[in-house]
């Protein structure tokens, strides 16, 4: 099958190089307190800032209809409380484009990523920085942009600017891209390379032999419910602990085998930008993903995944044993 988007992928390849430099430079020159606070309690650094109105930048040029869904907005950047703020953002920013931005024009694409969502023809999410607590720590974090066409996740790029290149030699080269288009597969480049190969899940006939991928952040999954599911399930290897959607992307090319997101808590929703891009890189590679009672995942209903509960990733084989032991597990 030929590619259907074969721009939109040039385009979102660059966008997420891009970023990922800008993060990898705020890394270097972050003091550790340098985060802010939003108002759910979640930090925000100037990378996710500049990540952003990157990524939005790129977008445009080439797409200027298509709305975005992204994570932040410049609220902490406007005024004179901002202004600090605003000036490295725009210099972070500008260091990475072709055409610099001023000030009104930095707000301004940060801002384009205010879209509410929903089924439209067309539309992109943008997590600037997924795992920002893990950015901030020195481990792993994602830039992850997704295309949604009508609800359907069509096209995935995720930068994984600390993850190694290869699972095998931990010490060896870290920078992976990751992509993914409807019915074309799912490709691994390392970050400093245009080489692409593809990934798939590894193969596992007994659920028991499978290794777990699961938050760092206690908060965002709950490891006790995690290790009782586990044990349900007999499984017995350590899981592998990581943040943001670097997880979507070890289980795709065969560092472990499933991913478990819990719900923590009855009220909270998945953000689409959390999971999109994750979302389609599995398919590609022959995983299977649902909520935790095997719905399928939502995009269409807006900025969050309301119709859905928690995130169950496996290979399509051992896929409904999960759910079954996450039933057993919710229901007792
Ligand atoms: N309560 C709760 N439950 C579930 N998810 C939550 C919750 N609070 C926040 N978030 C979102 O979790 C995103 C990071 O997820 P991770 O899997 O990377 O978690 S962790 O970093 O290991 O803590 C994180 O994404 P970023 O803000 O982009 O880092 C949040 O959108
Ligand atoms: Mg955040
Ligand atoms: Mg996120
Ligand atoms: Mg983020």
């Amino acid at each position: 099958m030929m590619s259907v988007f074969a721009a939109e992928r040039n385009v979102a390849i660059n966008a997420v190089l891009q970023a990922s430099k800008v993060c990898q430079e705020v890394f270097k020159k972050l003091v550790k307190n340098e985060t802010i606070t939003k108002k759910d309690k979640s930090p925000v650094t100037i990378g996710d800032f500049s990540a952003q109105a990157v990524v939005n930048t790129i977008l445009y040029k080439s797409f200027p209809n298509d709305p975005i869904v992204g994570e932040e907005d410049s609220e902490a950047l406007r005024g004179d409380a901002g202004k600090e703020l605003r000036e490295k953002v725009l210099s972070l920013a500008n260091s990475v484009l072709d055409e610099p931005l001023d000030e009104t024009k930095l707000l301004d694409a940060i801002d384009r990523g205010s879209h509410p969502g929903g089924s439209q023809e067309r539309m992109w999410t943008l997590d600037p920085i997924d795992g920002t607590k893990g950015f901030v720590r020195g481990e792993q974090y994602a830039i992850c942009l997704a295309l949604i066409v009508g609800g359907n996740v069509q096209l995935g790029v995720m930068g994984c600017p600390n993850l190694p290149v290869d699972f095998n030699n931990p010490e060896g080269e870290r920078g992976c891209l990751f992509i993914a288009e409807r019915g074309q597969g799912a490709f691994q480049r390392a970050l400093s390379s245009t080489e692409e190969t593809q990934i798939h899940f590894a193969d596992i006939s007994s659920v028991s032999e499978a290794t777990f991928c699961e938050s760092v952040e206690v908060l965002h999954s709950s490891h006790g419910d995690a290790a009782q599911i586990a044990s349900i399930l007999g499984i017995t290897k350590p899981p592998l602990r990581m943040d943001s959607q670097c997880k979507y992307a070890a289980v795709s090319r065969g560092d472990a085998n499933i991913y478990l997101r819990l719900p923590t808590r009855a009220d909270y929703e998945e953000n689409i930008w959390d999971h999109a891009t994750g979302f389609i890189l599995v398919q590609e590679a022959g995983g299977k993903v649902s909520d935790i009672n095997s719905k399928p995942l939502d995009f269409s209903l807006g900025r969050t995944l309301k119709a859905n509960k928690g995130i169950v990733v496996a290979h399509p084989k051992i896929h409904p044993k999960i759910i079954e032991a996450c039933s057993k597990h919710f229901n007792k």
